[in-house]
Formats: C-alpha cells, structure tokens, sequence
C-alpha cells in the first residue's frame, strides 16, 4: 500500500526522543521525511551529522553562538562522508532563542516537539498556530500552557508521544467518550520505589539518574525519581483527554509493560502493553491513526512473565498529590509548580540541593503562589505563563541558596 510521506520538523533532535524518532524516520523513508530539525546548541556535531544525513532543508539552534560551530561541523561532516563541494546542500541556519519557533511555524506536516522542559512552550504554540499536526513529547509546554495551548488547538490536532497518554489514546479508542470511568495512569514508581522519605534523604544524583526501565533525558529522568513525571502526567492526561481530576488514578507498575489503562463504565478496563520502548508511541504520534509495521519489538508471549501492580506511596511520594491540586487551580499554578521543579532539578543535579529538598520547595513555592495576587483567574496569556515561570524559578533559587536550603 502506497501512503503520503509525512513532513516532519522535529525539535529537540539530538535528545533521547529526538535520536529515536530519527532511527523511526531512517526505517520508514516511503511514509516520513525530515524537513527541519532544531536543538539547542550543545552538540552541534550531531546536529551538522543528522541534517547531512536527513537532508534537512533548515536547522535552528538555540544558543546564537552555536551558529558558527554548526557551520563548521556540517563541513567536517561533509568532507567525514567523503562529499565533495557540490554534493550537499548546507541547510538555512536559524540561529537564536527563538529560532525553533520560527522553525516550527514553517511547512511542514508534523511538529514533532521533543525539547525538554518550559523551553518548548512557544514552539508549541507556533506550531499549533501554523495548523500543523502536533506531536507532543514535550509534555511541559501543554502542561504549563494549560488553555492557553488547549484553545489554540483544533481536535485532534496534538497527538501524545508521551507514552502513557499514547496508551490512554489507544484505550479510549474502545469506548465512547460518556462510557470513560476513570483514567488509570502507570508509574515505574522510579529507582527509588519502596523507600521512605527518609530513606530518600541522601540519594544521590547518579543514584536519581538509575531509572529502572527507561533510558531517557536528564529532567524527566530525575522528575520519575521524585514522581513529580507522574503529577505532570496526570494534568497532561486532564488536558488531553478532558477527564476530571478525581477520576484520574495513577498505579506502581514497575515492569513499564503495561503503559496505562482506560476504565470503562461496565466494569471493562483496556490496557495498552508492550515492551518499554519509545520508538512504538513516536511512531504512531507520526503515522496517526495508522500503526506502522515492525516500529518496536512486541512482547514474547512464550515467555513467562510476571505483571505487578502496587497503590502509590503518597507519604514517600507527595508529588502526584500537589499536581493534581496544582492542576486544579490552573491558572498560572502549573507553570509554578513546573519552573519551581525545573530549578531544583537543576540544582540538585548539579550537587548544590538534597533531593528531598525538590519537592519541599516546589509545595512552598506553590503555596505561596497560590497567596498572592499573580495567581488570579483570568483568561491565561503567555505574558503570564512566562512571568509565573520566571518568578517560580527566582523564588526556588532564593529558597534554596544562601543558607535557606530546606531538609
Ligand atoms: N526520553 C523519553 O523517553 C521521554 C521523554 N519525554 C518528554 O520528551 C521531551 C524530551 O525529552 P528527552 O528527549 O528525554 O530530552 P533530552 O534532554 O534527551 O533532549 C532534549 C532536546 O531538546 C533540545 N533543546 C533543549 N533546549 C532547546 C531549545 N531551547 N531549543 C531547541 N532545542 C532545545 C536539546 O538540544 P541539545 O542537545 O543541544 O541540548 C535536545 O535535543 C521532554 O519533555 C520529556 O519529558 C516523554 C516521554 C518519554
Ligand atoms: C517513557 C515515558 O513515557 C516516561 O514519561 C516514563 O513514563 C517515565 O517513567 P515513570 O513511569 O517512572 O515516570
Ligand atoms: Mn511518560
């Protein structure tokens, strides 16, 4: 069967989701091709490496000097290939803050978002705007965009990678909206599950980093570590999915088989396993409604195996809680909750804050949010997203430096 090949512009390229959905793209060159790719700047070898061998027609990187390292890396990468002048085409450079935006705004059929973190917020927003498909791993931006993305979005126009909300998505395909019970949302439970809080005390960042069965980025790997990746999950599932808050459960699966579960109201639940591989929910991000053939390896089911299925910690793990109260405020709450979180991690990766000192600041900084005047109704503009996120940040990092460093 002949398909449509799909154009993708895929942000945050060099990262964990990034160098898989270019492994998906390189399988499947009769139904995707990369026309724009964006990073940061860190790397700027992989990025020249992965425009040559896309073809991509436009790079944006985010940090303005990495202009230069870029060009000079597409020639190195060049000449490595054995290219000669006129072999390649050096790709438009797009250099700047901003310049994944613009990138997202341009031609194409699919966004795919993989930035980590609130960076991705605005180009989120561009792409939505520019009516392209939307597909969504960088879950932050929705999260702290809340409606202020969601009404920027026709139906259907986001599609989850993450890969709870993919297997939600496939659930809810067995049933009618009005037949939903409740949402049932996995958790690895993190490298640290079954531990007190106390227990939790002096981990360290290495220790934070083990996740038991994903290998993935930096920031969502430490958020599984505190389970704050589960809290934000569960406002994404809100989000995406329009269920309430109450009706949205999350449950320790430690083996990662089962991706999540939709609750049915005849008592039916629907899960959606595999093996834990993220190439499977990019690929079916890219090829919505299609699955594509062979995109990750099934489950063996000659062999034996053993499911468990735990109820969360709430006492070692009081971060789902405070999401979802965040989640319910709305407002500018998310993004506070979010920057706040991001400034710890970044903190205690880098040795300056204790772990448990993540989630202590974040349930202060919340609060005292949810206190002040900034934190009123209204309709959300970005102004206010971006200041919220700001302020959590400044707010975290006064909490946690100059000898007011929490327990
Ligand atoms: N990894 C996974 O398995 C999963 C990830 N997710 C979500 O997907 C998103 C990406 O995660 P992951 O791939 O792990 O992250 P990584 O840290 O591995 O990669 C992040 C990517 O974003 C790029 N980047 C960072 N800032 C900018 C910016 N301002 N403009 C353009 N590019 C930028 C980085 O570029 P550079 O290399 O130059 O810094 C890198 O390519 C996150 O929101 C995460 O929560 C969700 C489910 C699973
Ligand atoms: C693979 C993926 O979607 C990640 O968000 C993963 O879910 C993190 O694992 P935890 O279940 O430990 O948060
Ligand atoms: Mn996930």
């Amino acid at each position: 069967m002949t398909h449509t090949v799909r154009d993708i512009i895929l942000l945050g390229s060099t990262g964990s989701i990034g160098t898989q959905t270019l492994d998906l793209v390189a399988r499947n060159p009769d139904r995707f091709r990369i026309v724009g790719l964006a990073a940061g700047g860190g790397n700027p070898e992989l990025l020249a490496e992965q425009a040559l061998a896309t073809g991509a027609r436009t790079v944006a990187v985010a940090k303005g000097s990495a202009a230069q390292d870029l060009n000079l890396a597409f020639y190195a990468s060049a000449k490595k290939r054995g290219y000669s002048a006129g072999e390649f085409q050096i790709p438009e450079i797009l250099a700047g803050p901003d310049a994944a935006t613009e990138l997202a705004a341009r031609a194409c059929d699919i966004v795919l978002n993989a930035i980590d973190g609130a960076a991705g917020l605005k180009a989120t927003l561009a792409a939505l705007d520019a009516g392209r498909t939307l597909a969504l791993a960088n879950k932050e931006s929705l999260i702290i965009g809340g409606d202020l993305v969601a009404r920027r979005a026709k139906p259907g126009q986001i599609v989850p990678v993450d890969s709870e909300h993919s297997a939600l998505a496939q659930a809810l395909r067995g049933g009618r909206a009005e037949e939903v019970e409740k949402l049932i949302v996995t958790a690895s439970g993190g490298p640290f599950r079954g531990r007190t809080r106390a227990e939790m005390a002096d981990v360290s960042p290495e220790q934070a980093m083990k996740h038991p069965t994903w290998t993935m980025g930096p920031l969502v790997t430490c958020n599984s570590s505190t389970l704050v990746n589960k809290g934000l999950e569960v406002i994404e599932a809100h989000l995406l999915f329009d269920v309430p808050f109450e009706r949205i459960e999350v449950v320790v699966h430690p083996q990662s088989i089962v991706h999540s579960m939709v609750q049915f109201v005849d008592g039916s639940t629907l899960a959606q396993a595999s093996p834990p591989d993220m190439r499977l929910p990019i690929a079916l991000a890219l090829g919505w409604p299609d699955r594509i053939p062979g995109a990750a390896p099934a489950i063996d089911w000659t062999k034996a195996s053993t499911w468990e299925f735990f109820p969360l910690d709430d006492e070692a793990f009081p971060s789902v809680r405070l999401a979802k109260q965040v989640g319910a405020t709305g407002g500018t709450a998310p993004a506070v909750f979010n920057g706040a979180n991001e400034e710890c991690v970044a903190a205690f990766l880098a040795g300056r804050l204790r772990f448990p000192a993540i989630v202590d600041t974040i349930e202060r900084v919340v609060a005292e949010h949810a206190g002040s005047a900034r934190s009123q109704g209204g309709d959300l503009t970005l102004e206010a997203v971006l200041e919220a996120d700001s302020w959590a940040r400044t707010r975290a990092r006064e909490l946690t430096t100059g000898g007011q460093t929490l327990s």
